[in-house]
C-alpha cells in the first residue's frame, strides 16, 4: 500500500500510465465521482474529484472524460463538468453531437410503452420509482422494502424486460430498459481513436462498467479500476469515492509532473 492508501501496483502503474504521449483519463459518474445516494438527483459530486477531473483536463495531451449512464444533460448539471471535460451521457451512446445510434419512431413508442408498464409496477410497489431518460426508462427500488424490490424488479424483469427490442441493463437497485443497444467499452473506443490515446485509465463501480473494462487493453498499459466490491474484469480496485478522488488528484498531479519536465 502506498502512503496515499492506493495499493503500491496501483500506484506504479498510474505513474507509467500518466508518462504516455497521450493520455485519455476516464470515470464512471455515479458511485465513482459521486457516492451513491438515496435519490438519483440528490447525486452531488465529490468537489476533491471534480477539481483533479479539471486539473487534469487542462493538461496538454490528456483528456478527460465522464462516461456515465446518466442523460448528458443531467450529468452536465448535476456535475458542474463542462468542455474540455468530454461527458457521454446514456450509458455509452449520448455524445455533445448526439446519440451514437439513431432513436427512431418505433423506438421512442416502445420507449413509451417500457415508462407506462415501469410506472404501473412502481405504483403498486411503495418506494419505488421511474426515471425517465432519451432512449430509456429505469426501475429505481433503493427505497423500496426488500420484499418489495424484489418482487417490483422480478416483475419487470419477467414482463417489459423480456420484450423484443428490448435491451436490460441490471445496476445498483435498478433495472433499466433502452430501445437502443448501449456500450461504454464502444464509448472508450471512439474517445480513444479519435485522440489517439497511448493509454487509457477508466475507473466504474457497476455492472455497465464491465463493458468498459473490457474494452481496455492492460498489456498496452490501460488501467481498469473497479470501485468497490464484486466481479469485475478490471485489473485494479479500490475502496470507494474517496479513493476515486485520490487516484485522480495523484494522475493529474503526476500528468504535470510529466508535462512540465517534458
Ligand atoms: O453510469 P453511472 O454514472 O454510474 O450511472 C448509473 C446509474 O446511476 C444512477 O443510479 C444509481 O445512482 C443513484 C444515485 O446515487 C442511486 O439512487 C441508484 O440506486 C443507483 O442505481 C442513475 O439514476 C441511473 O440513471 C444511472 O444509469
Amino acid at each position: 500500500m502506498s502512503d496515499n492508501g492506493i495499493p503500491a501496483e496501483l500506484t506504479d502503474a498510474l505513474t507509467r500510465a500518466a508518462g504516455v504521449g497521450v493520455l485519455l483519463l476516464a470515470s464512471d459518474y455515479d458511485g465513482c465521482v459521486s457516492p451513491i445516494v438515496s435519490r438519483p438527483e440528490d447525486a452531488v459530486p465529490d468537489p476533491a474529484s471534480i477539481d483533479a477531473l479539471v486539473a487534469a483536463a487542462a493538461l496538454p495531451d490528456t483528456v478527460v472524460a465522464v462516461v456515465s449512464g446518466r442523460e448528458r444533460a443531467v450529468l452536465a448539471a448535476l456535475s458542474g463538468l463542462e468542455a474540455p471535460v468530454v461527458l457521454v451521457g446514456s450509458h455509452g451512446s449520448e455524445f455533445e453531437s448526439g446519440f451514437a445510434v439513431e432513436i427512431t419512431d418505433e423506438a421512442r413508442a416502445l420507449l413509451n410503452r417500457l415508462i407506462d408498464e415501469l410506472s404501473s409496477i412502481a405504483a403498486d410497489f411503495p418506494g419505488s420509482t421511474v426515471e425517465v431518460k432519451p432512449a430509456s426508462t429505469v426501475l429505481h427500488v433503493r427505497n423500496a422494502s426488500e420484499t418489495d424490490a424484489v418482487a417490483a424488479l422480478d416483475r419487470a424483469r419477467s414482463g417489459p424486460a423480456s420484450w423484443p427490442g428490448v435491451h436490460t441493463t441490471e445496476g445498483k437497485a435498478v433495472l433499466e430498459l433502452a430501445v437502443i443497444e448501449t456500450s461504454k467499452g464502444h464509448a472508450l473506443d471512439t474517445l480513444r481513436d479519435r485522440i489517439g490515446a497511448d493509454a487509457v485509465i477508466y475507473l466504474g463501480d457497476d455492472v455497465t462498467d464491465e463493458k468498459a473494462f473490457a474494452h481496455l487493453r492492460p498489456g498496452d498499459g490501460d488501467i481498469g479500476i473497479k470501485v468497490g466490491e464484486g466481479d469485475t474484469a478490471a485489473g485494479f480496485r479500490i475502496a470507494d469515492t474517496d479513493d476515486v478522488a485520490t487516484v485522480l488528484a495523484f494522475v493529474a498531479d503526476q500528468r504535470a509532473r510529466a508535462s512540465s519536465t517534458g
